[in-house]
């Protein structure tokens, strides 16, 4: 292995080498796992043992290091990812095998993800807090956030040219593991990107990871020292992973987690991939004395609480698994973000662009010797920094009749057919916050980021469809069955196509009529709403990797699944800490908050054993 990465695998263990108990259990090394085994494993009286399916990445690659520019990182190779896909979905066309993007890999998605580290507005964190869930607002949030990231200062050369503005209130000091950094160089087409979008009168933020609604820059979860990724193994567990009391399992799955008569979780058992799903000969239980905290992501921690009896009662009779609980919200509520495109072209584009990497052999070379020297200009940009988070007042001129229409929704109207009363409790008030949300500014339902390209990559940010992952009922150690069901309200893709029809007025805006911009997909001649909707039924995605919320923070009369303590409801001794607890998606891609989570989730357990 390279020198830089071999440090890491020195705590990883062989089940054979592991105990036969340990304070904690941490279900899942993935993005939380590492931050909250890091966390537990700083009194060193304590024992912590990470159970991952995946394994470490050892290709330098990955982390974009040595000759590896960061893009070569953002490959969603599916070798580190699991191999699952959603049931059909009618919302989309009938789309078969739509892609449900879960790593499965030391350091989880912080590991495989697109760098891009934005943070939800405070609207969002603060609707988590309005159901039922105090101490999770977003003023209540942000000492996580700051623990967990440090903001490396941009090039103020480049930051003054493209007017790159940060608040370093936002971030916290050199103690905060994350780096986030901007790259040395940015093409000068996002001039135009920015000024058209003023021009459409969107508020420019100073920091978005205060203010994450309008325009605004932010980071990649890049250290700017190295220029390599930033990530849970580099940040939470490679430099305490020396530590004595911290054990890593690799290669191993947690099937369930054992409960004792009292309904108090006393361990979890596990098995080797590869070996015989279930069976005895290769399975084995480790205990934990203190707590179990799940942090298999949004597709397997419903999974193995499912597995272990607490969830759906019905389900589990179906799948002949005993109940321990009959808690409904286990894998209910999923959502994540809808993607589609519109593709433009510039016929006067400004110069170099994007495409200059491919069309004008001298600025490539300069940049391939710029990257060798000093791994600095073009090649150091990612997906991208600045983009518009659009309120639906800014989006949509009927946007009153838009937020009168989810009002009048009966609030089971669209839900899956498996829900019942408290989860459509659960979504009525989820509903009221988000159409108050919508009402608003200070939340952008549309996701537009923008990198000097012609093709916009946008997301429906706060769906009003909702999802389910569900055990399959023949085969329990079987991927659980994903059913995305985007698109199935009839809202979601009117945003869509509000969207499209709001990108055609940003290109009609001076600022973006210097570059001639020419609409390729889904193309000018649609225009109704009609041919609008059906174009975003057939060119979006069910999500982007941001899957979320399948073990909401909520009460249980509105079917959640943790409280704010994040413990299991029904149960002791049992708590979540990953993505799966948000109950509503936030307005961002998810790792950012993943970490201010996961710092909140280590302190809540610090506290209580
Ligand atoms: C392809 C992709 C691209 C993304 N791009 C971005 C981006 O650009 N910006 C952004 O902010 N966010 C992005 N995200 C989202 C973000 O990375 C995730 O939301 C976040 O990492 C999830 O963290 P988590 O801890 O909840 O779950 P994960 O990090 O997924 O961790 C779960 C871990 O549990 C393990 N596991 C599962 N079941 C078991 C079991 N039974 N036993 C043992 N281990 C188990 C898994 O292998 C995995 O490692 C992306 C995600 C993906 C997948």
């Amino acid at each position: 292995y390279p020198a830089d990465l071999a440090g890491i695998h020195q705590r990883e263990i062989t089940a054979r080498q592991a105990s036969e108990s340990y304070d904690y259990i941490v279900v899942g090394g993935g993005q939380s796992g590492l931050v909250i085994a890091n966390r537990l494993s700083e009194d060193p009286t304590k024992t912590v043992l990470v159970v991952e399916y995946g394994y470490i990445e050892n290709d330098p690659a990955q982390e974009g290091s040595s000759k590896f520019k960061p893009t070569s990182a953002t490959a969603w190779k599916q070798r580190l990812l699991y191999n699952v896909t959603s049931v059909d979905l009618p919302g989309l066309n009938g789309l078969k095998n739509g892609p449900v993007y879960a790593a499965a890999v030391v350091g989880g998605g912080s590991t495989v993800n697109g760098m891009m580290l934005d943070r939800g507005a405070p609207e969002n964190y603060d609707n988590w807090a309005k159901l039922n869930n105090p101490g999770w607002s977003f003023n209540e949030l942000l000492k996580y956030f700051k623990k967990a990231t440090q903001l490396d200062l941009p090039d103020p050369v480049l930051a003054k040219d493209f007017n790159i503005t940060y608040d370093l209130a936002a971030y916290g000091d050199k103690n905060s593991p994350i780096h986030v950094s901007y790259p040395t160089y940015q093409y000068p087409g996002i001039k135009n990107q920015v000024q058209g979008m003023k021009e459409m009168g969107v508020q420019l933020q100073k920091e978005g990871a205060l203010n994450a609604h309008g325009l605004f820059w932010f980071p990649g979860a890049l250290s700017a020292a190295t220029v390599t990724r930033s990530y849970a193994v580099s940040g939470y567990y490679r430099p305490v992973a020396s530590r004595a009391n911290l054990h890593l399992l690799t290669g191993h799955r947690v099937n369930e987690v054992v409960f004792d008569k009292s309904k108090r979780a006393t361990g979890v058992t596990i098995q080797e991939r590869g070996t015989p799903n279930g069976d005895p000969a290769v399975v084995r239980t480790v205990k934990a004395k203190r707590e179990i905290v799940l942090t298999a992501g949004f597709l397997h921690t419903p999974h193995v609480l499912q597995r272990s009896g607490v969830g759906p009662a019905g389900l589990l009779k179906e799948a002949g698994i005993p109940v321990v609980v009959d808690l409904p919200g286990v894998g209910a509520n999923l959502q994540d973000h809808p993607g589609f495109t519109h593709g433009w072209r510039y016929d006067t584009d400004a110069n170099p662009n994007p495409n200059s990497m491919f069309t004008n052999q001298s600025f490539a070379q300069w940049a391939n010797n710029l990257w060798a020297a000093n791994r600095t200009g073009p090649r150091s940009l990612t997906v991208g920094n600045v983009g518009a988070w659009i309120p639906l007042p800014q989006l949509a001129e009927d946007w009153k009749e838009i937020v009168a229409a989810i009002r009048a929704q009966g609030p089971a109207d669209y839900l899956p057919k498996s829900y019942e009363s408290t989860l459509i409790a659960g979504y009525r008030a989820q509903r009221e916050l988000l159409a108050k949300a919508y009402s608003g500014l200070g939340t952008g339902v549309l996701e537009l980021p923008f990198n000097a390209r012609g093709q916009a990559i946008m997301a429906v940010e706060h769906q009003l469809s909702r999802g389910t992952v569900r055990v399959n009922t023949t085969d329990k150690y079987a991927e659980p069955v994903v059913d995305f069901n985007t698109f199935a309200n009839p809202v979601d893709p009117l945003i869509a196509a509000r969207a499209w029809q709001f990108v055609r007025r940003w290109m009609a805006t001076p600022a973006m009529k210097a570059l001639s911009p020419v609409e390729l997909s889904p193309g000018a001649a649609l225009t109704t709403d009609e041919q609008l909707i059906a174009a975003a039924r057939s060119a979006a995605g069910p999500g982007e990797g941001h899957g979320c919320c399948t073990a909401a923070m909520s009460p249980r009369k509105l079917g959640g699944v943790v409280g704010p303590d994040l413990r299991v409801h029904g149960v002791t001794g049992l708590s979540v800490g990953d993505n799966s607890v948000a109950p509503l998606i936030v307005g961002a891609h998810t790792c950012a908050t993943v970490y201010a989570v996961a710092e909140k989730a280590a302190d809540l357990v610090k506290a209580r054993t």
